[in-house]
């Protein structure tokens, strides 16, 4: 069983949970790192964490229990994606993080883009977006202002097949 366990502020790496799962036929199973089941991740064969990039960070509380969980994650042939707008730069925020001692253990990984969702962002997150916007000119001058995305669709169906050999081989 292949579980993508996943943490989302605002539901964009839910989102990619849900897309990953639509090219595995529906086979996986979703959960929440708010609403985590051990007794499911015991049983999985495979497992799939999602994260999203904040303020240059990765989501703290998936590092963490990344770094805590090494025992149930990597007899469980482990793999990554990571949600953020600065796709192409996501491995420097995954090795700001991870040492090459725990990252060697990783089966797969992938940098898969971002969205934003502006009606849902607070006061505060509008602010340091338009700060980040400055350093990092990503989001067009001219976009909707209720939505923005730059989801690398092939690089997550590649990802998602990568998931399904790996399954299909630790079986
Ligand atoms: C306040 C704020 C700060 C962000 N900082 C970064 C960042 O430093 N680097 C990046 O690549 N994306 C950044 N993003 C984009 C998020 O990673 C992107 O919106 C992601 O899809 C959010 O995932 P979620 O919807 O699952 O919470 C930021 C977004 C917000 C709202």
């Amino acid at each position: 069983m292949i579980v993508i366990l996943y943490h989302s502020r605002h539901g964009s790496t839910a989102k990619i949970a849900r897309v990953i799962n639509s090219y595995l036929e529906g086979k996986a199973y979703l959960m929440d790192l708010e609403a985590i089941e051990y007794e499911k991740l015991d049983c999985a064969t495979t497992i799939v964490l999602g994260m999203p990039i904040y303020n240059g960070k990765l989501d703290e509380e998936m590092v963490s229990f990344i770094k805590c969980n090494q025992p149930l994650l990597i007899p469980r042939h482990y793999s990554i994606y990571i949600v953020g707008l600065q796709a192409s730069e996501f491995m420097s925020f995954v090795s700001a993080e991870f040492d090459y001692q725990l990252l060697k253990d990783v089966k797969v990984i992938a940098g898969l883009g971002g969205a934003l969702y502006f009606p849902k962002l607070s006061l505060a997150e509008r602010l340091s977006l338009s700060v980040f916007n400055k350093r990092y000119p990503i989001i067009p001058k001219a976009h909707d202002n209720t939505i923005y995305e730059n989801f690398n669709n092939e690089e997550i169906e590649i990802f998602a097949k990568k998931i399904a050999h790996l399954e299909a081989t630790s079986r």
